[in-house]
């Protein structure tokens, strides 16, 4: 008789025949730095992280590195009078996000250093890209995000991780990091990456304080899955070696059919909101924290992504290792 519940019998059988694992390796860690004097501020939305100073920031980068973490990923937290219209900061060689690439990769060079590539944490609206007459243009913002992407790269990013979502981008930046000399950056596009409720938190976060609008002109419409591919198709032609869907678990079954299609490193964003709401309902006692962060990532690997970026990161290093 078929018993498939032999193999459950026992943790060394399940253990046995488990098809997917989660491995420290996995885990790429989002951090968030400030340009102000205060060594960690709490984000009242994300409960358990904070904005780091620089210091601070290279602190955590050694404990990752330490705990096997590969990758860092850095968000900025900019304070108000540095957020203008035309997002000049965004561009600025000696700006937070070089200075803190600077920073860790004199003290922890072997971890790599991803960066984000997009307009939102330097404009006074909280929009990806330039607002002209009530519209994000496209054009004029990839000029802009070539030129960021290339203050970071000089300041030590790994890999660049356009989040922006403007058409042509990718291909832009290739073009000026092969013209620069920049032949080993890599590129990690946020190629399907969906106008999602789910973003809340890191909006607060980074302290976009009253978005205009909503981010539907760029970002994807959540009834799509065959534009996903279309989006990941283009962005792989253009040049990226690494592609990114997000958010996370509302949108498996695009991680799915994106790895499943392309065969290509696919990673996926567990977003703030997916966080916030794990740790609000263990908050609540409704659920235990660590089986369902170990679970939500692990599905992750199931449906065939490479790698993870997750506010979890630390603390289930953390479990792995123990
Ligand atoms: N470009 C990075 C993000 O938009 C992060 C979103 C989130 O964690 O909600
Ligand atoms: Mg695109």
């Amino acid at each position: 008789m078929a018993r498939p519940r032999r193999l459950r019998q026992s943790a060394w059988s399940r253990d046995l025949v488990a098809e997917n694992r989660l491995h420290v390796s996995d885990l790429i860690w989002p951090i968030f730095v400030h340009d102000r004097d205060i060594a960690r501020e709490p984000i009242r939305s994300l409960q358990g992280v904070d904005r780091l100073s620089i210091t601070e920031a290279v602190k955590e980068a050694k404990e990752a590195r330490d705990l096997g973490i590969k990758v860092l990923a850095l968000f900025p937290h900019l304070d108000e009078r540095l957020r203008t219209v035309d997002a000049k900061a965004a561009i600025d060689p000696n700006g937070l996000i070089p200075t803190v690439c600077r920073a860790i990769k004199s003290e922890v060079p072997d971890i790599g250093l991803l960066v984000d590539v997009a307009l939102d944490p330097y404009t006074d609206h909280g929009h990806d890209g330039l607002l002209v007459d009530g519209k994000i243009v496209n054009d004029a913002t990839v000029e802009m995000l070539i030129q960021q992407t290339l203050v970071q790269v000089e300041g030590g990013a790994d890999i660049v991780a356009p989040s922006d979502m403007m058409d042509g981008r990718i291909g832009a930046i290739r073009n000026a990091l092969e013209a620069t000399g920049h032949h080993d950056t890599l590129i990690m596009s946020y190629a399907a990456k969906y106008a999602s409720a789910f973003y809340g938190p890191y909006r607060d976060a980074i302290g976009v304080k009253a978005l205009k609008g909503d981010k539907k002109t760029y970002q994807m419409d959540s009834a799509n899955s065959d534009e996903a591919v279309r989006e990941v198709a283009i962005d792989i032609s253009e040049g990226a070696d690494m592609v990114m869907v997000k958010p996370g678990l509302p949108y498996l079954d695009i991680v799915q059919r994106v790895s499943e299609t392309f065969k290509v490193p696919t990673f996926v964003y567990q977003v703030s909101g997916e966080y916030a709401m794990i740790k609000a309902a263990v908050e609540k006692g409704f659920m235990d924290h660590d089986r369902a962060a170990l679970e939500t990532l692990l599905a992750f690997k199931r449906a065939g992504a490479s790698g993870i970026l997750t506010y979890f990161a630390k603390h289930v290093a953390q479990l792995l290792r123990n």
